[in-house]
């Protein structure tokens, strides 16, 4: 099948990759000059395992081009539609412009039969307003609504190996052309949610809705923990051999960041509001605060520790991205707390396997190291903000050769606190005692 896809960033270049993967001959268009340039020479313009290797053998193979003209979209039976969904400038709602933007300028191209399938996450309503714009300007052609449930440093196999597919369909022929698509994830037997618009919209602000909720459910049990000496990570694994409950998403910590929990719960507020219903999400209002006042939670442990002020102190910030096997520092909550540590005063060195470069462009205000020990070297106070395994891996003693001083706080909270204490160090998890 001829595909094309517009928008070739963290979600985009990984759909366009794996579908030339599974056969299919696709263009992926973008508007951005130099990630088509990278994609082109087969290279991944960002972090994200296993991409390197299906966009080399893909390019190579001629099966995917790259463009950043639409008029190479021409050819393409279905058009997946994958630019960013921003939160506004000037509020929650998530900014449209680019996906109505992308479906304008793809419009004039549409061959006879061809099939618009919406993969960005957008607010409930968006698909039928541009199925009703597609019935005006290009009747030949059809609209689709397919969420995507990828996570970035899991997105190859998460991709070609889908837990749930979901049309959002108003014909039986788009469907049959998502099958096709989709047919090496279908034969494989993934559950096929077909539906209207509407609900497939609904679906994906739902998922992300309730994983934003999971986090924040157990980052309050860690509030209380705080003030009560119990150990929220004993509390998760004796709430999550509950099958009801189950342990994934029960990490107490620096809670949840990135280009999609944090804008997409802001998003379906807005959006509720919008309907005359922000009442039935009201409680996402609060699960964004208590993430939020976990960042703030370590910054004022970080005070603690250095005795009511870090000005002049030297903090070594062990991650950048929003979470590990990323780059990604979009809302990230690692550099959120590096950058209110500077904002105090600290001098803070901070350091992440694949994260500097973007968090670099972003806040050069802060000092940033590839090196593990350049960073602790002289650090009056080390804080573990992402999970990396390299961090997880530290040995307590080992570390302790590099600083000035054995204090560390563990805002993912997966350190052995026992072992730390016993090397010397003044150990403070999230929620642990
Ligand atoms: N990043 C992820 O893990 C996932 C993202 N999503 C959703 O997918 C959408 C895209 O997200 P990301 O890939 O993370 O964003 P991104 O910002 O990495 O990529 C968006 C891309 O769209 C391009 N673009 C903007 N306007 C364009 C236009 N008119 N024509 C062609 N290209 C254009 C941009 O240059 C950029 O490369 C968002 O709605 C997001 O919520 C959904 C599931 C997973
Ligand atoms: O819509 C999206 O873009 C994607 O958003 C998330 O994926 P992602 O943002 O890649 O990463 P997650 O693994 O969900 O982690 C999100 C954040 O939550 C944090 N987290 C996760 C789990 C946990 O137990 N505790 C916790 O704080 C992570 O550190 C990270 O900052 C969803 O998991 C995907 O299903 C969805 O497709």
């Amino acid at each position: 099948m001829r595909v094309s896809v517009i928008g070739c960033g963290y979600l985009g270049a990984v759909h366009a990759a794996a579908m030339a993967e599974l056969g299919h001959e696709v263009v992926g268009i973008d508007v951005d000059e130099r990630k088509i340039a990278a994609l082109a020479a087969g290279e991944a313009p960002f972090f994200e395992p296993g991409l390197g290797a299906i966009l080399r053998s893909a390019t190579g193979s001629g099966r995917l081009r790259f463009s950043t003209g639409m008029a190479d979209a021409a050819d393409a039976r279905v058009h997946f539609i994958a630019v960013g969904t921003p939160q506004s400038a000037n509020g929650y709602a998530a900014d449209v412009s680019y996906v109505d933007a992308a479906f304008d300028a793809l419009v004039p191209y549409l061959a006879d039969g061809a099939l618009v399938v919406g993969k960005s996450t957008v607010p409930v309503g968006t698909a039928a307003r541009l199925a009703a714009r597609l019935a005006e300007t290009a009747p030949h052609a059809r609209l689709a609504w397919n969420p995507e449930f990828l996570r970035e440093g899991f997105a190859v196999k998460d991709t070609l190996e889908p837990d749930r597919l979901v049309y959002g369909v108003d014909d039986p022929e788009s469907t049959r052309l998502l099958d096709q698509v989709y047919r090496a994830a279908v034969e494989a037997g993934a559950p096929r949610i077909e539906t209207d618009y509407a609900t497939a919209e609904l679906v994906k602000v739902a998922a992300n809705a309730f994983l934003a909720t999971k986090i924040s459910f157990i980052n309050a049990m860690a509030e209380i923990a705080e003030v009560s000496g119990a150990d929220v990570t004993k509390l998760a694994d004796a709430i999550g051999h509950d099958a009801r409950i189950g342990r994934r998403f029960l990490n107490a910590g620096v809670g949840f960041g990135g280009g999609c929990l944090p804008k997409d719960i802001r998003a379906f507020t807005a959006r509720a509001e919008e309907l005359g219903r922000g009442e039935s999400v009201a409680f996402l209002k609060e699960v964004d605060a208590i993430n939020l006042r976990r960042r703030r939670r370590v910054v004022e442990l970080a005070l603690e520790l250095l005795g009511g002020s870090v000005y002049g102190r030297t903090v070594a910030v062990l991650g950048l991205a929003f979470k590990p096997d990323s780059d990604d520092v979009r809302d990230s909550p690692a550099l959120d707390v590096a950058v209110q540590l500077r904002g105090l005063g600290a001098r803070v060195i901070a350091t992440d396997p694949e994260a500097i470069a973007n968090a670099q462009a972003r806040h050069p205000q802060l000092d940033y190291t590839t090196s593990l020990d350049h960073a602790l070297t002289g650090a009056d106070l080390v804080v573990l903000v992402t999970e990396w395994h390299a961090f997880r891996a530290l040995d307590p003693t080992e570390t302790a050769r590099h600083v000035t001083a054995r204090r560390i706080i563990d805002a993912r909270n997966v350190l052995d606190p026992t072992a730390w204490r016993a090397a010397g160090w003044t150990y403070r998890g999230l929620g642990r005692p």
